[in-house]
């Protein structure tokens, strides 16, 4: 006799409404589920079901039980647009031998706006009363609360000897990129309001990815892959440095990056990667010809948009698992990368760079690279890493001023 539980037969209906103003006053405080860019995006309410999944084939194991989920669920959807209908939100753990779960969260109400639509979608299980999913009302946020982060199992020092080790590495020609982070950790006071962290970074990073799921939150800028009807897109990101003193020297900053052979190079591992990754499932794959700049509040960052059309039905999930790790997280080539991260970092990355975004019934979805993150546990306990690209001309002491920028956004939310 099989000891799999049997799968949970959803009834799910979305309902166009009038208007829905801010999303995050209407969620959770202590588990808020969200995902938005500029104001528009999906909210979670409360847990229909949660699927986990740990192992190398943590992302493989979560497509296959979706799509049963799907199968099972009754599913009304008179909209039929990204983010409506049945949806799940997901993290994934960055490692295959991560202590950190995986998730699937399907919420019991999703509060929905894009385009100028606004929807809500209740999810029951069967058995339940559908009645018992209510509507929630904005809550004023908790009160203000104010933390340090601070170097956690790296110190700056450790940091910038790793990096020295990894340089040595790619001179010794054992590999031509990796990946290095550090970590910072804190602790919430009790009962903290994520909402407060969630609203600075939804208003600070407004062009990046601001998402919540299962205590794993942030603001990320990195698109790992979009399927929407059909298309599939990407935005590659490798390659950093500092925003300006004034404009014009804001201007001269992005003109050396675009221009730099180190950043170009570190850039190209990282393109060649996902186009590598995306080709066997797509056809008219095209990328930016030339990396551009991206600004951002706290640096610049070199881009590069991938866009292509699907050839083999594979859903969001089945894109996440064939992409994951790219080269502007692990490094080149990959098996190298991870041994040497494996080998250089003292610390489980949990979530951190792993997969972050939400699935729908038809498999589309919107997933970033779960970068700019921390991990909230239930204790208050907080852990945020970031990361840099190590390539043969990196200098150990500007790769760790990077990491001190990009860990910016998440200290200045919490701090
Ligand atoms: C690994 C991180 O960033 C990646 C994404 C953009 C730029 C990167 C870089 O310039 O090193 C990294 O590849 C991080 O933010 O922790």
């Amino acid at each position: 006799m099989s000891d799999t539980p049997p799968v949970p037969r959803l009834h799910v209906e979305t309902t166009r409404v009038d208007d829905l103003k801010l999303l995050i006053p209407l969620i959770d405080p202590r588990h808020p589920l969200i995902w938005m860019r500029k104001g528009q995006g999906i909210a979670g309410i409360g847990e229909a079901l949660r699927l986990e999944f740990s192992g190398p084939d943590r992302m493989l194991d979560a497509c296959a039980a979706w799509k049963e989920v799907v199968d099972a669920a009754t599913v009304t959807d008179p909209i039929s647009a990204p983010g409506t209908g049945l949806v799940a939100f997901g993290t994934f753990a960055f490692a295959d031998d991560s202590a950190a779960s995986s998730v699937l969260i399907v919420p019991r109400l999703v509060l929905g706006k894009r385009d100028g639509r606004f929807w809500i979608t209740r999810t029951s299980v069967e058995g339940e009363d559908p009645a018992s999913v209510v509507t929630p009302t904005a809550r004023p946020l908790g009160p203000e609360y104010r933390i340090s982060l601070l170097p956690g199992a790296v110190s700056a020092e450790g940091f910038r000897a790793s990096v020295d080790a990894a340089i040595a590495r790619i001179a010794d020609q054992q590999l031509s990129k990796v990946v290095l982070a550090r970590d910072l950790t804190g602790h919430l006071p009790a009962g903290s309001d994520l909402r407060r962290p969630l609203t600075d970074l939804a208003l600070g990073y407004p062009d990046c990815w601001t998402y919540a799921v299962d205590g794993f939150v942030g603001s990320s800028p990195e698109t790992l892959v979009r399927v929407d009807h059909g298309t599939v897109s990407a935005r590659v990101l490798a390659g950093t440095t500092s925003r300006g003193t004034d404009a014009e020297a804001d201007q001269e900053k992005a003109v050396a990056l675009a221009t730099s052979t180190k950043d170009l190079d570190e850039h190209g591992y990282a393109v060649t990667s996902v186009m590598a990754a995306l080709t066997p499932h797509s056809r008219n794959l095209t990328v930016s010809e030339i990396p551009f700049t991206l600004k951002l509040p706290n640096l610049w960052h070199l881009a590069s948009d991938i866009e292509g059309t699907l050839s083999d039905g594979s859903t969001s999930l089945d894109l996440i698992a064939a992409l994951h790790p790219t080269a502007a997280v692990a490094g080149t080539p990959t098996s190298s990368a991870l041994a040497l991260i494996h080998e250089l970092e003292p610390f489980d990355r949990g979530r951190y760079a792993g997969p972050v975004g939400w699935v729908g019934a038809d498999g589309d979805g919107e997933w970033a690279v779960a970068l700019r993150s921390a991990q909230v546990d239930e204790s208050g306990d907080i852990t945020a890493f970031a990361g840099c690209g190590i390539v043969t001309d990196s200098d150990p002491e500007h790769e760790y001023l990077e990491t001190k920028m990009k860990f910016r956004p998440i200290v200045e939310a919490f701090g």
